[in-house]
């Protein structure tokens, strides 16, 4: 990247940030939201600057699929003919010119000076008489002229027009009609899309035990609407907040802290002292559920197959070292230590990470980390072993952290070992495409095989990790009913010793949660991610 960075240098800075951040998530599969903040960065990019950059980055890759109709619209060739760092220079002047409030002399006038530092004179005239072109209408006008007509093809209206393939807008509407009804989806799915194209605010959650909302209130947070953990951050980096710095508070989406908290209040008879987070990585979840776990005195085991993530994992938890050790227990999180075949990820309360490191891992959005290509680790594939040493020293009971990195489908712990278990399984992220632009384009409906396959797999060795009578939370960030409905509904039907329990009251407060037992949140109803949660009793 170094002599591309040079070559561009001259342009004007922001708009050369915005085209090596999407030309990486072109070539190198980047995820913009991970690459962005390190290109401000080395760019010395601040302010109203960095903020230009950054919705010129997020706005093109979520408008990328409208943009490329309005282009191939303009040119006289196929989009597959124009070079590609031409093609995403015109992307980013297309996205000035119909979406932000940039002069249209300027949008063009610095795409084509963009387009000569990248290509040659020649692709610099291109660029101009496209850019022109594309200046001629307005979005409106464009859409009406490029759109498929919305009465013949309502799908491909809707995919030109809120920029998203049309395998997803097919699978959004199924499901929206599978919950919500035929006409409820109907009128609901435009704004589905459309909220996926906006983007989300910050939203904090405080760890139980650790902090309270009020502390953010405070400092100028506004107290979420449905999660007691929640608070939305005005502006600002929630990584300059002491709280965030400490791993006192995490960044967590409203919605994924619902689910969490949902398993955590579902009520339970018998022992409640065994809670396992079977793919925890990064490790949000894991956060709020040790604080719950921990108020009432349960221990939690986090498990993720991949050890890097593993590692993220326990960064999370690391606010709640101090308080373990004071307690003293033997066996207490600490007492892992050394990674063994399956790669334990080490003591919470014995790693400090580096200040530098704290403050990576706080402006981490978790969420968003969520559905890196990493989750897409599949565990039998991989083989990888127990690590029943580990798992040993997990101490029920006691109020105890510990995480493991093991292959959840062979689990490295006994049958029937957990009272409470949460599995936040791998899955396309179609529920939080508002907050990873690029992602839509990336994954396709051949994912959802191999997907459902884990997925399936994962929920049965769930559901044998939990004692009789014991709970399991099955959570996708993803409304897909292959993924979500249709998982559930293919274990339970294979096991005889399932009960599904109303997931409903357990999220108080939430308006339209549709007709149960299942929940399933939307963005442009509840403003969180589209997380599906599925409640289990194992009899
Ligand atoms: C949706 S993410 C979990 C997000 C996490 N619960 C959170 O809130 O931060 C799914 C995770 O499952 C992990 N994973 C995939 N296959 C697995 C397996 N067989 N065993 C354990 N973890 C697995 C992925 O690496 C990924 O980190």
């Amino acid at each position: 990247m170094a002599p591309r960075t040079m070559s561009i240098s001259h342009a004007d800075p922001a708009r050369a940030a915005a085209f090596e951040a999407l030309e990486a998530v072109r070539t190198r599969d980047a995820y913009a939201n991970l690459l962005l903040p390190r290109i401000l960065r080395d760019r010395g990019l601040t302010g109203r600057d960095a903020a230009f950059t950054t919705e010129l980055v997020y706005g093109t890759l979520r408008g990328l699929g409208t943009y490329d109709a309005v282009v191939a619209a303009c040119v006289d060739r196929s989009l597959d003919a124009v070079d590609p760092e031409v093609l995403d220079a015109l992307r980013l002047g297309t996205h000035q010119l119909l979406a932000m409030d940039v002069p249209p002399h300027a949008a063009v006038s610095t795409t084509v000076e963009l387009v000569r530092s990248v290509s040659n004179e020649g692709a610099s005239r291109f660029a101009n008489a496209i850019l022109r072109r594309v200046g001629q209408r307005d979005l409106e006008q464009w859409i009406d002229r490029i759109a498929p007509d919305p009465q013949d093809d309502p799908e491909g209206y809707l995919a030109v027009s809120r920029s998203h393939p049309r395998w997803i807008v097919s699978a959004l509407w199924d499901s929206l009609q599978a919950h919500r009804g035929a006409q409820r989806a109907h009128q609901d799915i435009g704004e589905l899309l459309a909220a996926d194209n906006a983007r989300p605010g910050v939203t904090l959650v405080t760890r139980p035990g650790l902090a309270a909302v009020g502390e953010l209130t405070g400092l100028g947070a506004l107290a979420g609407r449905y999660s007691p953990y929640a608070a939305y951050l005005a502006g600002g980096d929630p990584a300059a907040l002491a709280p965030v710095r400490e791993g006192r508070v995490g960044v967590q989406d409203e919605g994924s802290q619902l689910v969490a908290a949902a398993l955590a209040a579902a009520p339970l008879e018998g022992p409640d002292e065994r809670w396992l987070d079977m793919c925890a990585g990064p490790g949000g979840k894991a956060a709020l559920l040790a604080g719950l776990a921990l108020e009432r005195g349960a221990s939690l085991l986090a498990n993720e197959i991949a050890p890097h993530r593993a590692e993220l994992v326990r960064r999370s938890l690391r606010g709640y070292g101090d308080r373990l050790a004071a307690v003293g227990e033997a066996g207490a999180v600490g007492a892992a230590g050394s990674a063994g075949s399956a790669g334990v990820a080490g003591s919470v309360g014995g790693v400090a990470a580096a200040p530098g490191e704290q403050a990576e891992a706080a402006a981490l959005d978790v969420a968003a980390l969520a559905d890196s290509a990493d989750e897409l680790v599949i565990g039998d594939a991989l083989g990888t072993g127990s690590d029943d040493a580990a798992v040993t020293r997990f101490q029920p009971g006691s109020g105890t952290l510990q995480v493991i990195a093991a292959d959840a489908i062979r689990a490295p712990w006994k049958n029937a070992s957990f009272d409470r278990v949460m599995l936040d399984a791998p899955c396309t992220g179609l529920g939080a495409l508002r907050r990873r632009p690029e992602s839509r384009w990336r994954r396709g409906p051949e994912d959802l095989e191999r997907l459902t396959r884990v997925q399936r797999r994962l929920l049965s060795s769930a559901l044998d990790s939990v004692r009789p009578g014991g709970l399991v939370a099955y959570v996708t960030c993803s409304p897909h009913l292959e993924e979500t409905r249709d998982v559930v509904r293919q274990v339970v039907k294979a096991r005889r010793d399932v009960e599904r329990i109303d997931a409903r009251p357990l999220l108080p407060g939430l308006p339209e949660l549709g007709g149960g037992p299942d929940v399933q949140l939307w963005p442009h109803l509840h403003g969180t991610d589209a997380m599906y949660l599925a409640l289990l009793r194992r009899s």
